[in-house]
């Protein structure tokens, strides 16, 4: 006798967010790693855009920011409202610092930095996806800037939404002057962002995700080359890309501010440290005065949450959360100097 219902319920099944859910955090870490034991970052899928006349037109209090405070790339968006400042215009919730199996995951306003999602009352990250397509078969990663009138996400590339918080809502911003990505610089704020992103925002992730001799070799190299290669830059000039502030410089600051105390050890990118390149050093003590990037850095999320949620590298999740020598170049060597200049 023929069944039947075995393959209906079967396909019921694939398109239940609960198989899609199991399904995603079983391979949550085979499908990004390559035949060659390299790591391969999978791209952003929202990547609608904010802008007058369009679907997604700017207006005061309609979007959202979800990030967390220990992700590199979701600590570039931060930067970038604060600087603009468009944070009574956009709103922010900041998820708990462990990733761990349902992915991240918002906490109660009791845990220090974490801001629970006010829009939904959501307890997890991958909710927003689903709200926002119910057949999501990506990745649940943050940043996200949602619309809370259509109740979907607009993006989640964050290259893209610092572009759109530094142009789109400028009738809202209290400093609409600043300009971090202006017309004249473009092609050299492109030229270092390409090199930056690969050889070092995502070198880093590439060596320390590695899961072959070569991959890691190869990658190590590039990340030591391109610090070396942007501290060669600075040698001459304030920041990046001349005397202005760009966001060339947000976008290498969140990995730099993360290298000593995370990257050098649990990635294990220790051929050169922070600490011992002179214009990078001097260069991040700059980025680092301004208060409105000092209240960003979160060191305690940045370090709990990759000593602690990658139990592939680091099994039994110990780290030091004191302040120590190793981070030197973070924390105690801008608080010096913050104190004595
Ligand atoms: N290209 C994305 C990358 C974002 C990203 O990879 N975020 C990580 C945190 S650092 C994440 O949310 N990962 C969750 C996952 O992969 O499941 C961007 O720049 O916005």
């Amino acid at each position: 006798m023929k069944r039947k219902s075995a393959p209906i319920a079967y396909c019921k099944l694939l398109n239940c967010s609960y198989f899609k859910m199991s399904y995603m955090s079983l391979n949550s870490i085979k499908d990004i790693i390559g035949e060659k034991g390299d790591f391969q970052r999978k791209s952003s899928v929202f990547r609608n855009t904010i802008s007058k006349g369009g679907p997604f037109p700017p207006e005061a209090d309609r979007y959202h920011l979800y990030i967390s405070l220990a992700c590199p790339w979701a600590h570039r968006t931060l930067i970038v409202r604060n600087l603009k400042g468009l944070d009574h215009a956009i709103g922010l919730s900041v998820v708990h610092y462990l990733m761990l199996e349902n992915g991240w995951e918002f906490a109660n306003s009791d845990v220090p930095g974490c801001i629970p999602d006010t829009v939904n009352s959501f307890k997890m990250v991958r909710e927003l996806y689903f709200q926002s397509d119910a057949n999501y078969a990506g990745r649940f990663t943050v940043p996200i800037l949602y619309d809370k009138k259509t109740k979907c996400i607009v993006n989640n590339e964050s290259s893209e939404i610092i572009r759109m918080f530094n142009s789109e809502f400028n009738e809202f911003a209290k400093n609409p002057e600043l300009d971090m990505y202006p017309e004249a610089l473009r092609s050299s704020i492109d030229e270092i962002n390409a090199r930056v992103y690969d050889g070092y925002n995502n070198g880093v992730y590439k060596a320390g995700f590695a899961t072959s001799q070569q991959a890691y070799e190869e990658n190590a190299k590039l990340v030591h080359d391109t610090m070396v290669w942007v501290n060669e830059i600075l040698s001459d000039r304030k920041y990046l890309c001349g005397d202005a502030l760009t966001e060339a410089d947000i976008r290498l600051f969140t990995t730099v501010i993360r290298h000593d105390p995370v990257y050098l050890v649990h990635f294990k990118c220790n051929l050169v440290a922070v600490k011992d390149l002179q214009n990078l050093s001097r260069w991040v003590k700059l980025i680092y005065q301004n208060e409105r990037v000092q209240e960003t850095v979160n060191m305690e999320h940045i370090k709990k949450h990759y000593y602690m949620s990658h139990k592939h590298i680091n099994p039994s999740a110990v780290c030091m959360l004191q302040r120590n020598p190793i981070d030197v170049t973070v924390l105690a060597m801008l608080i010096n100097y913050l104190s004595t200049d």
